[in-house]
Parts: C-alpha cells; structure tokens; sequence
C-alpha cells in the first residue's frame, strides 16, 4: 500500500461518510434544492481562490518541467471550464454579486482556507499535495458513485458539476497526484507527521463543507 492510500486508510470513516453524504446523493439523484446548491457553491467558490493559489504553489514546488506542466494544465482547466460551471449556476441561480466576490463565509470556508493558506506558507511540495491530494480524489470517489452517464441527472447544474470531476482526463489527474504524493513520501518523522495531521484535516474539513450545505446555520446570515 502506498502513502497516499495508507492515509487514506487511517480516515477512512470520515472519508466515507464524505463521499456517501445526503449532499451527494441528492446531487447524484437530481433533487438537490436550488438553496442548497446555491449555498455550497457561494462557499466553494472561495474555497477556489485558495485552491487556485496552491495549484499556483504546486507549480512552483514541483521539482521537474514535466510536474509543473501537469499543475499548469490543470489550472488553466479551472480557470476556464469550472469558473464558468460557477458563472452559469451563479447566473442561473440569481446569486448576487457580492454572494460572488465576498460573501460572508461559513466557520469550515474559513478552516479550509486556512489550512490552504498553512500548507502554501511551508512551499513545501508533500504538504501542498496532500491538500491537492484529498480535495482531488475524494471529489473523484463521490463523483465516481454517479456511475454511466446516461443515468446522471439532466439539469446542467448537476451534471456539469459531476462531469468535471468525472471523466477520463481528471480521473487520470487524481492518479496522477497519487503517485507524485507517493514519490515524495516524507522520511523526515516531523515532515511525515506535519503532512500526515494536514491530509486528516483535509478529509474532516471535505465531510464538514458537505455538512454546513445542507445547514442553513453554518453559514452566518
Ligand atoms: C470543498 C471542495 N473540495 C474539493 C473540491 C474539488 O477540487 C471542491 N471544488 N471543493
């Protein structure tokens, strides 16, 4: 078993409860309420300015020209198809431009962002993937449950969201960041303990965000 699976191991109830969570099925089932995903999206778009940044990071922490052109493909990928899956939801949502660019954000928005921000301050290339790792390949594992494309859920708003972290060149991604991760597995006990704490934190932080989505009370009004 590798690192990256190891860990995967060792939280393997919260990544389960993560991946199976009544967010997902009813996204999965196409009866997500528009307030739901209206409130998760505002969220997870400023979980996207951090990400943005550690992808950033990653390309510049990445030890090789052929490793750094793997983050730099996939940022211009998120710069362009996922910001606009956000846009067209934002618009067919009737989000207001402040809930775009600066809305109040939930106590797990702010948790996520700050272990973002931690793992980018080390520059440390196992600390930023491990991050990268679990926002990837649990979002790869939920998306995976929807199963043949011709039974996900017609409304664009669903679909797009699972086609873009479902499809041949993102699950090719996710295996790729696995054994990058693996590559770089820490031998140094601090390092490997410091990378280990940020991955479990990652995986509670991914249950919680799909928790507060569903809880109008985790986001302050
Ligand atoms: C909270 C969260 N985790 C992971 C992803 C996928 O990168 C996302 N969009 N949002």
């Amino acid at each position: 078993m590798g690192f990256a699976e190891e860990l995967k191991q060792e939280c393997i109830n919260n990544w389960d409860a993560a991946i199976n969570h009544p967010f997902v099925d009813q996204l999965l089932g196409g009866n997500l309420s528009d307030d739901n995903l209206r409130r998760y999206l505002v969220q997870d778009y400023q979980f996207c300015d951090a990400f943005t940044a550690l992808l950033g990071q990653a390309v510049a922490s990445a030890p090789s020209l052929s490793s750094r052109l793997v983050f730099a493909r996939v940022l211009g990928a998120f710069a362009s198809d996922e910001n606009t899956y956000f846009q067209d939801c934002f618009n067919e949502l009737d989000v207001a431009e402040a809930d775009r660019t600066g809305p109040a954000l939930g106590t797990v928005t702010r948790d996520f962002d700050s272990l973002m921000r931690t793992a980018l301050s080390t520059r440390s290339y196992p600390d930023v993937l491990a991050v990268l790792l679990v926002a990837e390949w649990l979002y790869g594992d939920w998306a995976a449950r929807a199963g043949d494309p011709a039974i996900w859920p017609v409304a664009p708003k669903h679909s797009e969201w699972i086609r873009l972290h479902n499809n041949p060149e993102y699950n090719a991604w996710v295996t790729w960041l696995r054994e990058e991760f693996n590559a770089v597995e820490p031998v140094n006990p601090e390092v490997r303990a410091r990378v280990t704490e940020t991955f479990r934190e990652a995986v509670r932080l991914e249950l919680a965000f799909f928790d507060a989505a569903l809880v109008p009370s985790g986001v302050p009004a």
